[in-house]
């Protein structure tokens, strides 16, 4: 079926923030982190900027696979948040067309094409040199519909409790929020 843009998700231009301080992906709190910036897109789409640190290096000078992987998959992720759907990574399928030197602003762009059920099929490109540039990665994914409980289960106590207290009100409703 086609991707269903929720009514209240953000407005296309509209910056997300980070859903949990302590997210590798799009936390402030990760000193280490991607700090990855996701803005709405029209329908069911999103796009991001991430910056390579000296600190996401595989090879010297080059960011590590594994970290530009992390960037495909929160951005892909940032995608449920227009559908206001809570859902997690099944598959994450990667191409790496060229490195990606440190210092370099990785353009990402991600559409849902999907959804079947509880099934979400997603797609993301980064380009590097600008949106228009080269396309650097490129990744295609299955996100799977959770309820709250999949984190409550699996997550450590501690952390769900400072989720569950956290003041900012933006960040709760995408803790909590399911498809209305
Ligand atoms: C109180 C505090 C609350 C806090 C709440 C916070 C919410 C914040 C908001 C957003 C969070 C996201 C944060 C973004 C971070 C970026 C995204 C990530 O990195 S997520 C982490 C990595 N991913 C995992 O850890 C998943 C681990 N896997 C699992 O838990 C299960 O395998 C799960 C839930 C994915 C599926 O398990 P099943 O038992 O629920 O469902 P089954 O029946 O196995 O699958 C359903 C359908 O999907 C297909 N499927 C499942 N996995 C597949 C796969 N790998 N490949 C192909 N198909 C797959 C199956 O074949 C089935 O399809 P058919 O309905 O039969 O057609």
């Amino acid at each position: 079926m086609k991707p269903v843009r929720h009514p209240d998700a953000p407005a296309p231009g509209q910056l997300l923030g980070a859903h949990y301080g302590e997210c590798f992906g799009c936390g402030g709190l990760q000193p280490h982190g991607l700090h990855l910036q996701a803005r709405a897109g029209e329908g069911v789409s999103i796009t991001a900027e991430f910056t390579v640190q000296p600190a996401h290096q595989g090879a010297p000078g080059l960011a590590h696979g594994g970290v530009l992987a992390t960037a495909l998959d929160e951005t892909l992720g940032s995608l449920n948040w227009l559908l206001r759907t809570i859902a997690v990574t099944g598959r994450l399928e990667t191409d790496f067309v060229r490195p990606v030197p440190v210092g370099t602003t990785l353009h990402l762009e991600a559409e849902v094409t999907a959804v079947a059920g509880r099934k979400i099929y997603s797609r993301a490109t980064g380009r590097v040199g600008g949106p228009d540039g080269p396309v650097a990665v490129r990744a295609e994914a299955l996100f799977i519909e959770v309820k709250v409980d999949h984190f409550v289960q699996h997550g450590r106590e501690e952390e769900i409790q400072a989720a569950m207290n956290d003041p900012d009100q933006v960040r709760r409703a995408r803790a909590f929020e399911v498809n209305p």
